[in-house]
């Protein structure tokens, strides 16, 4: 085989494994069984051997580094990642919608509620489709370079299915199961054990060796488009909607409610439903859905005006 013969294949492959793997771990819907996954990548790896310039950082073969960096870099977010104001109660919630509705100049406006993530919140940033750059929220507005470790997490796509510039914003989590299995590997090994399932999330993605956090089987739910009014859209709802269309993994349990009433329901419905979840939550997001209406709101020092996060009390992990 020629390099150009090398080259079409390779891409080929790199197609491939890319929509295998999206399936996979994004859409949980696999179409071929992982030995033909394995058996693609051995090929794409010995194209790669044979032609060093292929072994491109876009290659799926390339999630996982083998360089153990020394420290993380410092990345400025352009647009600040934000914190949110908590909601503990009802009558928080109610005093939450009566801000809204006064500083609103129109009356007809809805909330989308979404599962609050208790993970750790990462900004991933592609430019023409690559994925070039994820990092830490930090202080929000600087945070860590933890590239090397986000690529290994399976679920986000090293290209997206459209050649676009952008950042978008997600929690990288460790599901429960993932959880007890590392602590029980830990007590075995005499280590302390992780308290928590975010601990070990941030524990993981603080690591300067990838390959540990590649053995830590994280996961991740995106959920914001950073600037998503110049990419055409106009309510959150279209940015996750966006967000599945260009690949991304983004949780489908979110309900549009067009009153406060109806996000209270919605909230309260929750509370039980909890341990049912392979991952855990904290709470329940609440946003303006749309996105001009969030811009008229703006943000306090360092919260959104139109957004807060209803608070659960700690979760108890089975172990
Ligand atoms: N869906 C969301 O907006 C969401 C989910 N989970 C989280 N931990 C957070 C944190 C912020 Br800040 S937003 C958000």
């Amino acid at each position: 085989m020629d390099l150009q013969a090398a080259e079409k294949r390779a891409q080929e492959l790199h197609n491939l494994l890319n929509q295998y793997n999206y399936e996979y771990y994004v859409l949980d819907q696999p179409s071929v069984p992982d030995s033909e996954y394995d058996r693609l990548t051995q090929e794409l790896l010995k194209i790669e051997e044979e032609f060093p310039e292929l072994q491109t950082s876009e290659s799926p073969t390339q999630r996982v580094g083998g360089q153990v960096l020394d420290a993380f870099k410092k990345v400025q977010h352009n647009v600040p990642m934000l914190s949110l104001a908590n909601a503990f109660n009802e009558d928080d919630l109610r005093d939450f919608d009566r801000r809204v509705r006064q500083a609103l100049d129109e009356n007809s406006y809805s909330y989308v509620c979404e599962l609050k993530i208790d993970g750790l919140a990462v900004s991933l940033k592609y430019e023409d489709g690559l994925f070039v750059q994820g990092s830490t929220r930090g202080d929000g507005t600087v945070g860590e370079d933890i590239s090397a470790n986000l690529r290994t997490i399976r679920s986000i796509p090293l290209r997206l299915r459209e050649p676009l510039t952008l950042e978008v914003r997600g929690e990288a989590f460790m599901p429960k199961q993932s959880f007890i299995a590392l602590n029980a590997i830990r007590d075995e090994k005499g280590e302390e054990p992780f308290a928590n399932p975010r601990n070990a999330a941030a524990g993981s993605l603080r690591q300067l060796d990838p390959r540990i956090a590649a053995s830590r089987n994280l996961d991740i739910f995106l959920y914001g488009v950073a600037e998503a009014e110049e990419l055409g859209v106009s309510t959150h709802s279209e940015s996750l909607e966006m967000l599945e269309r260009l690949g991304f993994k983004t949780n489908n349990e979110r309900k549009v409610c067009r009153t406060i009433d109806d996000v209270i329901q919605y909230v309260s419905g929750w509370a039980d439903k909890r341990p049912k979840l392979s991952y855990e939550i904290d709470g329940i997001v609440i946003k303006v859905n749309s996105l001009a209406q969030q811009k008229e709101l703006g943000t306090t020092a360092k919260s959104p005006r139109w957004a807060i996060a209803f608070k659960f009390p700690a979760e108890e992990v089975v172990t």
